[in-house]
């Protein structure tokens, strides 16, 4: 195999758009707390330790699911599913980039990041993807809880507490999962039922699954609204996440006439990025500065 295409595999095997999208929200996570004081030194850093982590914890994934991963086929050109890496390789490979990326956050950062960090890696890899994924319906749920370390680590480095802005980014982010995960079940059903993942729109149908993805976005437009009225964001996020929230929800709802299912969630799923992505930037720009007194009490530090 020629060098360019073998460097392309061990690129993608870190799942680089699972990466960078964790990258988004922990970044997110990290301005939120800085209020406008950002250390830049810290911030590079918590951001390349946990990308190095959450693409570990990626190698790891498909290193478990390689078998599966062979009868879906969104995923059966994945390196690890045709033999292109060996296991060995990306065994090294995935423990070399999370001791690298927990390195730098145990520099960088403080206890509370490095085990939010550390939780996520174990709840994604050795409960969500060694028997979760396979066994247990809601495993979404699982997976939610892993997907929200990332914003909330990057909190975390910042504050060095689990607060209630903290409470507000869990909420966020994992019950945005859920319809993003929902969406792309529905997408693609047919990958889902080839591998026998139980996925809930696969088990329990489209018009059930509608129902929750309905829910979970009502919810998750309630835990942004928590950003404003908790005083972390201004009103400009308010006004972003529920425009954001109503045209999701209106995707959602008109699931119910929804005569292509396929494309409904592909449009779904579409939609769900977008959502986070632009959260993220809001989150991001449109901090709340602290007030005097909590200035003053950190320039006596
Ligand atoms: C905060 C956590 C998460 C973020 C930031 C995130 C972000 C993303 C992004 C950016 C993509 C598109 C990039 C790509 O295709 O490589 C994607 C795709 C995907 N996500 Fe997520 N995701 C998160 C959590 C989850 C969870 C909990 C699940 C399922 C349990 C999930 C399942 C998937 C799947 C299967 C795809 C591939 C979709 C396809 O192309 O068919 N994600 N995610
Ligand atoms: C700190 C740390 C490591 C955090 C984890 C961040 C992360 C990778 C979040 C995504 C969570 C998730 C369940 C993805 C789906 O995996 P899948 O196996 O269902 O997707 P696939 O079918 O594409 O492999």
């Amino acid at each position: 195999m020629k060098m360019p295409e073998r460097i392309k595999n061990y690129v993608l095997v870190a799942k680089p758009g699972i990466v960078l999208g964790n990258l988004i929200s922990a970044a997110a996570g990290f301005f939120l707390a800085s209020r406008g004081r950002v250390d830049v030194g810290t911030l590079l850093a918590t951001l390349i330790g946990i990308s190095l982590v959450v693409g570990s914890g990626c190698i790891f994934n498909n290193c478990i699911d390689r078998e599966i991963d062979r009868k879906m086929i969104r995923t059966r050109n994945r390196a690890l599913a045709r033999g292109l890496i060996s296991l060995k390789a990306a065994v090294l490979y995935a423990t070399v980039l999370g001791i690298a990326g927990m390195a730098m956050l145990c520099e960088a950062t403080n206890l509370l990041s490095v085990l939010i960090v550390l939780a996520g890696l174990v709840i994604y890899v050795g409960v969500y993807s060694l028997y979760m994924k396979r066994n247990f319906l809601y495993s979404a749920l699982v997976g939610s809880l892993a997907g929200a370390a990332p914003p909330l680590a990057g909190y975390c480095a910042v504050t060095g507490r689990f607060d209630m802005g903290a409470l507000i980014l869990l909420a966020i982010f994992s019950l945005w999962q859920m319809p993003h995960c929902y969406a792309i079940a529905i997408f693609r059903h047919d990958d889902y039922t080839a591998a026998a993942i139980p996925v809930l729109p696969v088990k329990q149908g489209t018009a059930a699954a509608r129902k929750y993805i309905v829910g979970y976005i009502l919810a998750f437009m309630a835990a942004t609204m928590l950003l404003t009225f908790g005083g972390y964001t201004g009103y400009s996020t308010l006004a972003v996440a529920t425009v954001l929230g109503l045209c999701w929800l209106h995707i959602a709802r008109s699931g119910y006439k929804a005569t292509d299912e396929r494309l409904w969630g592909k449009k779904l799923y579409v939609f769900s990025i977008l959502t986070i992505f632009i959260l993220s930037v809001m989150i991001s720009i449109d901090f709340t500065p602290p007030v005097p007194t909590e200035m003053l009490l950190s320039y006596g530090r």
